[in-house]
């Protein structure tokens, strides 16, 4: 039997349609993604941390959700250990679905986190309204009712960081990683190469410890609130070793480096968006789910855009002029996306064997 529940938005719009997932309430900052395909990456994906995310996709789990394979405590499947986002919004539902790796429907899994799905709503008619106004805070509302809630004024990376230090992998080079909410992908994208991954939490005093190169990692959140992360960033900009940061970790890197950053009216959340590479005419298309960009114009005279956004001119990537550090907005490991620039991974590694060469005595 179905049960009606409301999507409410902070400019007053209403609007009702049936529940599926949990028979629950929650409040967060609705935004859209038009990807096509996905959905198990991008509600594991902790970058999504305190969102209802409308999926303009008009058919949702119709291919149900796998289930989970290891591989070193590692997920295979999927981006973080729980689903992330605080909410769902769709067109329509398929409970029913079909696909050789379904273990479950989406509605059991959101069941499984208590998180609120809403079907039966015109995602497109919504996602013409965030894109006009900007991205709004909302509730999904069943029986109880819940205040509205901005999460970008929590410290939503100390959520989903984790608590202490992993190691994994046993290659030649040895990278630190500060996980501001990784997504797994790219983890997996390391441990792939020649590398030694030593996870750290958001806020670990990484420059105490010996490595080869620094990455740092996606996230949930506004990067202002990342104080730690900013001042250890601070002291490795002062060394030689390379640095790679991908999304949240590349407005890091801006903020670190003396820039700004801001919100940007709606984001990017999709898995065609194309950026040019600066000073060429190349063009890649990306997966990318962000709300906040690098202010290009208050980067310092030593730093450069990398990537360019093509659909509204914003920075997508940022570069030092003289050290090997680089930084992408959007997401080379993809998860999903195109993967045409997971080569980003092998350039940092070269990167890190030209550094670990002239070191070397
Ligand atoms: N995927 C991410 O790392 C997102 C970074 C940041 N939370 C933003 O929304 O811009």
């Amino acid at each position: 039997m179905s049960q009606t529940v409301k999507l409410l938005l902070e400019d007053g719009t209403c609007i009702e349609g049936e529940s599926f997932g949990a028979f629950t309430s929650a409040a967060g900052e609705v935004v859209f993604s038009t990807a096509m395909t996905g959905y198990p990456e991008n509600l594991t994906d902790p970058s999504f941390a305190g969102q209802i995310l409308v999926l303009t996709t008009p058919m949702v789990g119709n291919y149900g959700v796998p289930g989970e394979d290891l591989y070193e405590s590692i997920s295979k499947i999927f981006e973080s250990d729980k689903i992330h986002i605080a909410g769902l919004v769709v067109s329509y539902y398929s409970e029913e679905h079909s696909h050789w790796h379904a273990a479950k429907s989406l509605g059991d899994w959101l069941k499984e986190y208590n998180i609120p799905g809403i079907c039966g709503v015109d995602t497109r008619m919504l996602t013409k309204k965030l894109r006009e106004k900007g991205a709004l805070l909302g509730k999904i509302v069943a029986e109880e009712d819940v205040p509205l809630h901005d999460p970008n004024c929590d410290n939503l990376v100390a959520q989903v960081s984790p608590a202490g230090v992993q190691h994994y992998g046993h290659g030649q080079h040895k990278i630190v990683l500060v996980d501001c909410g990784t997504k797994t992908n790219i983890i997996r994208c390391f441990l792939e190469r020649d590398v030694e991954l030593i996870r750290v939490p958001w806020d670990y005093d990484f420059t105490t410890l010996d490595y080869d190169g620094l990455f740092l990692s996606n996230g949930p959140g506004d990067p202002k609130m990342c104080e730690a992360t900013i001042a250890h960033l601070q002291k490795a900009l002062q060394q030689d070793k390379p640095i790679f940061g991908i999304c949240l970790g590349s407005q890091l890197m801006g903020l670190a480096a003396g820039g700004d950053t801001f919100k940007l009216k709606y984001g990017h959340r999709s898995h065609n968006q194309p950026v040019k590479l600066t000073g060429t005419q190349h063009c890649y298309i990306t997966s990318q789910n962000h709300g906040f960009a690098v202010d290009t114009a208050t980067l310092p005279a030593e730093w450069d855009m990398l990537f360019e956004n093509l659909n509204d001119g914003t920075c997508e990537g940022i570069k030092h002029k003289t050290k090997p550090f680089f930084s992408t907005q959007f997401h080379p490991e993809a998860a999903g996306g195109p993967q045409d620039t997971e080569f980003l991974f092998d350039d940092f590694l070269k990167a890190v064997v030209e550094y670990k060469a002239t070191t070397a005595k």
